[in-house]
């Protein structure tokens, strides 16, 4: 292409949601990190929105999200987020005003957590002579309903009768889609391995609902191998045969704690990303770490943003930037083989140091192509 004809750039919109703690600095650094990756690769741009929707802003006016927030963020091409949550106040009340609401009323009914050892770095299972170490999963987290429906309530509160109840949601549409889009998942993927979690011999009623449409939906997938694992045991088969396992599909509260193993097994909840997907696409998806706010390093300046740069090329890739995300992830792996990490992973360097080596990584890699 001749060098004088200059080709438009495509902006992809941006809402970005610091919130709290160590989400802020993650998602700096995340956004760093777009900007040269952009820059670098060419044909596209982020245009960031940032909300200012965090603990410190509820203590100040009383609300995470205004009323209008969900309706601001449906203008977006996606969502960026980093964690919320603040030591003074209620974990239920900043989870409920800000992370859930908007996973629930986007329709992100997915979440996507993928584990794998990344170069350079040592999973806690290869201290273990007896097993092999070897992990590479993707666990598909139901993100809409079960556990964590929101539904219940309390009587008698503050006094020795208080009564609370939690009341666990199966519908066989929201079991139907998430079985769905974990089939697809396992099809996608060379083993073509599909292990489904459940709790189906103490809980007798949703979780039943949810091998019952597990296996029927089965039926369309014959090319994909199955095997149903109770969540108990789930455990040990993580930790002892990781090797055993490929694609994973399980509740919101299954998903969720084990999802938190996987990242510990692969070495640190710091590397772990997620993407809370809206399948159908009618609203923007929100890309965010696995982890919270940390509050017990927040300010420090030492958080391993690998976890929110994966994150970031979960959402380049989701934008429709395939090669630019794969090119992240590069940078990013290239970066923790050359053994420029943070302390979760062994390392000795900070947030700032570990983000740095990325960019310039991303230049070095990829700049001056044309
Ligand atoms: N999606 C979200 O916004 C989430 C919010 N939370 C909230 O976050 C707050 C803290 O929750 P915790 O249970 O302590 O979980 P957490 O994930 O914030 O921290 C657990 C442990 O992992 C460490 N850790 C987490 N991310 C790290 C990183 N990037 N680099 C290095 N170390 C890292 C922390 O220092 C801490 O020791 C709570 O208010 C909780 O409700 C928790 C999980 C998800
Ligand atoms: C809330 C939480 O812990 C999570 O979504 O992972
Ligand atoms: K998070
Ligand atoms: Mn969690």
């Amino acid at each position: 292409m001749p060098s004088n004809i200059r080709t438009v750039s495509k902006v992809h919109r941006i809402a970005s949601i610091p919130g709290d703690g160590i989400g802020v600095d993650i998602t700096v650094a995340a956004e760093r990190v777009l900007h040269v990756l952009a820059k670098t690769v060419g044909g596209f741009e982020f245009d960031f929105t940032t909300f200012d929707w965090s603990s410190e802003k509820y203590r100040e006016r009383g609300w995470y999200m205004p009323p209008d927030g969900i309706d601001q963020l449906k203008k977006f091409d996606a969502i960026y987020f980093g964690a919320v949550g603040s030591p003074d106040v209620p974990d239920h009340i900043s989870l409920w005003s800000l992370i859930l609401p908007i996973r629930k009323s986007l329709n992100q009914y997915v979440n996507v957590r993928p584990t794998r050892i990344l170069p350079g770095t040592t999973s806690p299972l290869s201290a273990l002579s007896t097993t092999s170490s070897h992990l590479d999963w993707v666990m598909i987290r139901e993100n809409s309903e079960g556990e964590y429906s929101g539904q219940g309530g309390t009587s008698h509160s503050d006094t020795s009768y208080a009564v609370a109840t939690e009341v666990s949601i199966f519908t066989y549409v929201g079991v139907s889609r998430i079985m769905r889009y974990a089939f697809e998942t396992a099809r996608s993927r060379p083993r073509k391995k599909l292990t489904m979690v459940t709790k189906s011999n103490a809980q007798r009623h949703g979780m039943v609902l949810w091998d019952k449409i597990f296996y029927e939906i089965a039926a369309e997938y014959p090319d994909v191998e199955t095997d149903k694992m109770l969540v108990d045991a789930m455990t040990v088969r993580m930790v002892l045969h990781p090797e055993s396992l490929d694609t994973i599909v399980a509740t919101n509260l299954h998903a969720d704690i084990l999802s938190d193993l996987a990242a510990a097994l692969s070495g640190s909840i710091g590397i772990a990303p997620s993407s809370n997907l809206d399948p159908t696409r009618e609203n923007p998806s929100m890309f965010e770490p696995i982890h919270g706010s940390a509050p017990d390093i927040a300010g420090k300046g030492i958080a391993n943003p690998v976890g929110a740069f994966w994150s970031a090329a979960e959402m380049v890739r989701w934008v429709g930037e395939g090669s630019a995300a794969d090119m992240l992830m590069q940078a990013v792996e290239n970066v923790t083989a050359a053994g420029v990490k943070t302390k979760d992973l062994g390392g000795d360097k900070n947030t700032e140091e570990v983000t740095t080596a990325v960019c310039e990584e991303i230049e070095l890699r990829f700049g001056g192509r044309e």
